[in-house]
This record gives structure tokens, C-alpha cells and sequence, in this order.
């Protein structure tokens, strides 16, 4: 894909804010007043939320924005655009850090720099009886600060940050235009050719792809070798008990 992000994509909006509880419940909030595609930016959050119920912390200057769009398709579908973020952010983070940086993703949707935690991705979706209206996709990225390791969960990957790691002052604004530019690109393709395109290229990106994983789920964990992702995005382990597929866990290196 062309590495050209510096421009905003046509039919997308933008909204800035300085302080909310979560650009989550903003971008809800907004859905049914929208005619196409929005971002929301926040500089502030108070009740910021990460997977699986999480709080997630939000030091001063780091990136926090979610858009909200309605997707073609069903809940299925939807989900694959975890991918398609993930891709996205990886790329606009490429794209400001330049090519030496170590950047990979994390399955799902977990980017990586330097083998750290910089960013985390959640999806949630709106509508009734199984009908999707409209899609949410979080971001917050740790441009400034990483979160304080009291704030961790035990076992959880340390995370980074931008700064920390690269000495670059990046603005949340700043990021925002090559992000929103590869997630449109990404999601045309993705809506032009399916998932197969965006699959192969999470899977260059992927972090320890053949390589010894352990995988939490609620109630089981494996361990084995992450050997690709299928179809519906599950994640294939190369188990002692034969091929396993995991849809939704918590991964560990
Ligand atoms: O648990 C994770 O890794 C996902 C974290 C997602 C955080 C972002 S920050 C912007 C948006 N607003 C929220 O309250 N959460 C997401």
C-alpha cells in the first residue's frame, strides 16, 4: 500500500473535543445524527474503558479517539474491522516513525513497539435484535506516557510509550490524519476483496507468529505454537492436543 497518509479522507468527519468520559459513549451519542464516517478526539477522558470491561488509563497527551461508522454486512463481518484497525494504526504509526521503528501487532489487535504495549483497539457495536447500525472502533495509543504499573493487571504486558521509547513528541492531532487516511484505505480494500488481502498483511505484521504463545480464554488456557490466523480472524495454536482456534483470548508471550 502507498505510504502517502498526510491526507484527510474525503467523507469523513472530525470532531475534536478536550474532555469527556469516553470518546466510546461520545461517538454513540453522535451515531444517529451522522451522515457518513466520524471521528471523535478527545484530550481527556474520565471513564476511558478497554476489552473485556477494563478501565484503561489515560495519561496526559496520549491518544484517545474512536470512530464510529456504520458497516456494510453483519456482526460477523464487523468484527473482521479489528484487523482492518489494527493494520491501520500500525501503518500510521510506521508512517510517523519511520521504517527503523520495531513496530508489530499483537492478536488481535494489540500494537506493539519495541516488543512493548504502545496501543489498544476496542470494537463495540451498536443496533438491536442482531442487526448492526452502527460501529464503534476505539483507539488509544500511548504517545506521551505509558499507564503507571500499579494501573496494570498481574501478568499483563508492560506497556510503552512513543516517547519513551523513540524520544519523539508526537501531538494526538498529529496522528490522527495518517490513522483516519489508512483506515479508509484499509477498510475500502477490505470491502472491495474481503478479508483475504487484509489477513495476509496482519499476518507481515503479526508478533511472535510460529512461535510458543499461551492463550487465556474465561475458562481454559492453551499453550502452543501461533501458527496463522483463519477466515474468521481466530487465531490457530499448534497444540499438544492438535490444531486449536481461538477465538477470543488473552495472549501471552
Ligand atoms: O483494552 C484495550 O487494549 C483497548 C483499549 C481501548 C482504549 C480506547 S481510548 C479511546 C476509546 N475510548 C475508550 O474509552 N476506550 C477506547
Amino acid at each position: 500500500m502507498s505510504t502517502d497518509l498526510g491526507t484527510w479522507p474525503e467523507g469523513v468527519a472530525r470532531h475534536v473535543l478536550a474532555r469527556v468520559e469516553t470518546t466510546m459513549a461520545e461517538a454513540s451519542r453522535l451515531a444517529p445524527h451522522l451522515a457518513g464516517p466520524a471521528w471523535i478526539l478527545a484530550h481527556e477522558q474520565t471513564a476511558a474503558r478497554g476489552r473485556r470491561g477494563r478501565p484503561w488509563r489515560m495519561p496526559p497527551g496520549n491518544f484517545a479517539a474512536t470512530l464510529v461508522f456504520h458497516p456494510p454486512g453483519g456482526p460477523a463481518h464487523a468484527a473482521l474491522y479489528s484487523f482492518v484497525a489494527a493494520l491501520a494504526l500500525d501503518e500510521a504509526l510506521g508512517y510517523l516513525l519511520g521504517p527503523a521503528a520495531r513496530l508489530s501487532i499483537k492478536w488481535p489487535n494489540d500494537v506493539l513497539l519495541n516488543g512493548g504495549k504502545i496501543a489498544g483497539i476496542l470494537l463495540e457495536s451498536l443496533g438491536i435484535g442482531g442487526q448492526i447500525s452502527h460501529l464503534t472502533v476505539g483507539i488509544g495509543v500511548n504517545l506521551a506516557a505509558a499507564p503507571p504499573p500499579a494501573d496494570l493487571e498481574p501478568g499483563a504486558m508492560a506497556p510503552v510509550s512513543v516517547a519513551g521509547e523513540t524520544g519523539l513528541t508526537i501531538t494526538p492531532e498529529e496522528l490522527l490524519t495518517p490513522l483516519a487516511a489508512a483506515f479508509d484505505r484499509r477498510a475500502r480494500q477490505f470491502e472491495t476483496y474481503g478479508f483475504a488481502p487484509i489477513r495476509t498483511a496482519w499476518l507481515a505484521r503479526a508478533a511472535r507468529l510460529g512461535e510458543k504463545v499461551i492463550a487465556r480464554t474465561t475458562t481454559e488456557t492453551h499453550e502452543g505454537v501461533f501458527e496463522t490466523i483463519d477466515e474468521s480472524g481466530a487465531m490457530i495454536l499448534r497444540t499438544a492436543h492438535g490444531p486449536r482456534a481461538i477465538a477470543a483470548a488473552d495472549v501471552f508471550f
